[in-house]
């Protein structure tokens, strides 16, 4: 065993002496690999003998991830044959270890399957003992599990549990959804009740995923990266396996020794249904789904990382088990990070140039990182007759073949997509994508579509009748389900909340009015300086008031250019719906906002509000200080104090990218901040901001009186000028549409 350890160490590392190392790197790599050797060697002795696999197992079966406690205190992770074999090479790894394989699947893999454990069973697995059986399966609960004798293998006898004394330790702790609480990436999963267990199914492989030197087919690499990738994998692997130390046979099966701790939770297989759509399964590949989505699968996590409600969750399972969702709810309920989150679980299940990411404006767009619809969809101004619009498509290679390879499609913003639109998309989709899918609604295209209706409106809409999405044709036919989120995170204060609900639906009670009405008092500025930031329904009245205000510092201005990027004329043209400025002027004591997240844990999101306190040179920085140059004609740089921490701080340059597609076309690059003491209310939709001042005298839409008393957090933080109940504006149809919304079974 420790033979067959030895050789996958020298088949996956290239030798020192390969490389132009000096002698002392030379020494240390050997010492390292020595040291790696003989640890693994002690642990590979201590593990039992190995599993004899079945025969039929081969490269490419998935695995069912299973820890087992054994009494000698070890954990096994067995593969097991399952269907369909995979085409994509994958290699077999363990729970945290998933990540870097997810993260570097080349080619879309089918989402992983579960098995739904409905009577679960399970105990602590300090003194647990497991095993499964397919024939005790059978016994007791009447389904003999179809993956097969192959995977009947036991590991000692069947335990007892104490069912009691989990289902406490599941109501003691939160309904986190992920896996045992001793982080041990187990792969199980919870809904909270304590009644329910789900097992992952993953793609194993039998040969290790990198081979120095080799590509995937076989072919040399060059050897620099090669040893790079060869090191890196190395360090991935001592991150997240620790101390878990895969061993294998001749046949690729592992037995993989784990870190455990007294009290993490083990289930085991009772009963399991692979019908895809029975409910019961439904609701497992939800569950599982909600695991991967939160755990495993996400690759690229969001700066901030919260834990998600379980209405999110659910949301996100179903999206993880292919089901096409248009998700709603009242500002800061969650929508953009519930996005965030089934973007990358979606990217990781169906490879990121099968997943676009849109959003209804470029600003929009930009914000989740993706690109317009209308880009996406390559229809211009999307202006014409439906059938023209298709044949345009068909005849752009590039637009036919991002609408062909799509197997999801993210669309945010939405209350600004108008029906007519909405429609003609359907049916470009149906036609463009080929007689296959020419009868499936959105050519069979998953659909994740987020947004509220009571926020801002289509701007020009094409057909007056079919002003909002929800009013095109095909709009029942598009979703599984429709949900709407109820819980606000962006505010706390639960009166508050009832007043923005009010003001949402176009009411406003006299208690709100009084309240409201009250608002209109100057609101303490922060003790570092940093003034509130102003909206207003007109961007003129933004750009006058920043201008102003700099002007009146009367200091010397300090030019910031950007550097623009494009690959052509109109892709240049899209640089206008980044956050960044192309051009940015500042003085010491102006008030900006970044634009960009840059440090979560300390605040620095997008959104987060400062003041510049000083400039200084550009070689204080301490990254990014050639392209800076390029960016400040004078050589000098802003330091900005920030309300978040209260520290001052030097943000390197930023890039924003312009997308078509999966394609980057126009790319920004600038200091990531904008003036703030006045933005526009289209501008802040989307954003959480501490302290505003809201002048609203000059409303005119639909919706944004609403938009702009949500972005803050408090009521404290706000300072309203010339409210007026009149002004609140919101359209019948949208009431309507949520009074007949069925939000269905999912929440
Ligand atoms: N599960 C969660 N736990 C804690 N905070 C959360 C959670 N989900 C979202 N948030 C936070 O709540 C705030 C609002 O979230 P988000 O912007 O996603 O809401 P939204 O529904 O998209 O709002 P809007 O409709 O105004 O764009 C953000 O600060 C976000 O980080």
């Amino acid at each position: 065993m420790a033979e067959s350890l030895h050789s996958m160490e020298e088949e996956s590392f290239t030798s020192p002496s390969q490389l132009s190392l000096t002698q002392e790197q030379r020494d240390r790599i050997s010492k390292q690999k020595e040291l790696a050797l003989a640890r693994r060697s002690a642990k590979a002795e201590a593990l039992p003998s190995p599993i004899n696999p079945p025969s039929s197992h081969k490269d490419g079966d998935l695995a069912l991830l299973s820890s087992f406690r054994a009494a000698d205190g070890l954990n096994k992770v067995r593969t097991s044959r399952f269907f369909p074999p995979f085409t994509e090479p994958t290699s077999f790894l363990s729970g945290a270890a998933l990540n870097p394989f997810l993260k570097s699947a080349r080619k879309p893999f089918t989402p992983p399957l579960v098995i739904d454990l409905d009577d679960v069973s399970h105990g602590r697995c300090a003194d647990y003992t497991s095993s499964y059986n397919a024939n005790d399966m059978q016994s007791r609960t009447g389904h003999r599990p179809s993956f097969g004798a192959d995977s009947a293998y036991t590991n000692g006898p069947m335990s007892s549990f104490d069912a009691d004394q989990q289902r406490k330790h599941d109501e003691s702790v939160p309904d986190s959804g992920q896996s045992g609480d001793d982080g041990s990436d187990v792969l199980v999963a919870s809904n909270g009740s304590g009644e329910r267990k789900q097992w992952l199914w993953l793609p194993v492989k039998t040969k290790p995923t990198l081979q120095a030197g080799k590509n995937d087919d076989g072919s040399r690499r060059p050897r620099v990266r090669a040893r790079r990738e060869g090191q890196n994998q190395r360090r991935r692997e001592r991150s997240t396996l620790e101390d878990s130390t895969p061993e294998s046979n001749d046949d690729g099966w592992r037995s993989v020794r784990k870190r455990t701790s007294p009290g993490s939770i083990f289930g085991h297989v009772h009963s399991h249904s692979l019908h895809k759509d029975t409910p019961h399964v439904q609701n497992t590949q939800m569950h599982a789904a909600m695991h991967i989505g939160s755990k495993l699968l996400s690759s690229k996590k969001p700066q901030v990382k919260f834990a998600m409600s379980s209405q999110q969750r659910k949301v996100l399972l179903a999206i993880a088990s292919g089901k096409s969702i248009f998700i709603t709810g009242s500002a800061g309920t969650g929508k953009s990070y519930l996005l965030h989150e089934a973007v990358n679980t979606l990217k990781n299940m169906h490879g990121s140039l099968s997943v676009f990411v849109t959003a209804s404006t470029g600003l929009a767009g930009c914000a989740i990182g993706g690109t317009t619809l209308h880009s996406f969809a390559g229809i211009g101004l999307g202006i014409g007759e439906k059938r023209e619009l298709a044949n345009k498509v068909s005849s752009k290679r590039e637009a036919r073949k991002r609408w062909i390879d799509c197997k999801a499609l993210i669309i945010d913003e939405i209350s600004m997509i108008d029906g007519e639109l909405f429609d003609k998309l359907e049916y470009i989709a149906r036609a463009v994508r080929g007689p296959a899918f020419k009868d499936k609604v959105f050519g069979g295209i998953q659909l994740v579509v987020t947004g509220d209706f009571f926020q801002l409106p289509p701007v020009h809409p094409e057909n007056p009748d079919r002003y909002f999405a929800f009013q095109a044709e095909c709009w029942n036919d598009c979703f599984d389900f429709q949900v709407e989120l109820t819980h606000v995170f962006r505010q706390s204060d639960s009166e508050f909340v009832e007043m923005l609900n009010e003001l949402r639906r176009g009411q406003c009670s006299s208690s709100t009015h009084c309240k409201l009405s009250s608002c209109d008092r100057p609101v303490q500025a922060s003790n570092a300086g940093i003034l509130m930031t102003k909206l207003y329904p007109r961007k003129m009245d933004v750009g006058k008031e920043n201008e102003y205000k700099l002007r009146s510092l009367n200091q010397e201005a300090v030019a910031f250019l950007a550097k623009d990027d494009s690959k052509s004329e109109f892709a240049m043209r899209q640089l206008e719906n980044v956050r960044a400025e192309k051009e940015l002027y500042l003085s010491v004591g102006a008030q900006v906002m970044l634009v960009k997240n840059v440090d979560s844990s300390s605040g620095l999101v997008n959104g987060a509000r400062g003041v510049v306190v000083r400039f200084a040179s550009i070689d204080e920085l301490e990254e990014g200080k050639d392209v800076a140059k390029k960016l400040s004609p004078s050589g000098l740089w802003p330091v900005v104090l920030f309300a978040c921490d209260g520290a001052e701080r030097l943000l390197k340059p930023e890039s924003w990218s312009v997308m078509d597609g999966n394609t980057e076309v126009a790319k920004r690059t600038q200091i990531p901040l904008i003036l703030a003491w006045a933005l526009s209310v289209h501008k802040c939709q989307g954003m959480t901001l501490d302290r505003v001042e809201i002048d609203l005298s000059k409303s005119f839409e639909y919706g944004m009186v609403y938009v702009a008393l949500s972005r803050v957090k408090c009521l404290e933080g706000l300072r309203l000028i010339g409210f007026d109940p009149s002004l609140i504006k919101v359209h019948s149809k949208v009431v309507q549409f949520y009074e007949e919304l069925k939000t269905g079974e999912l929440l």
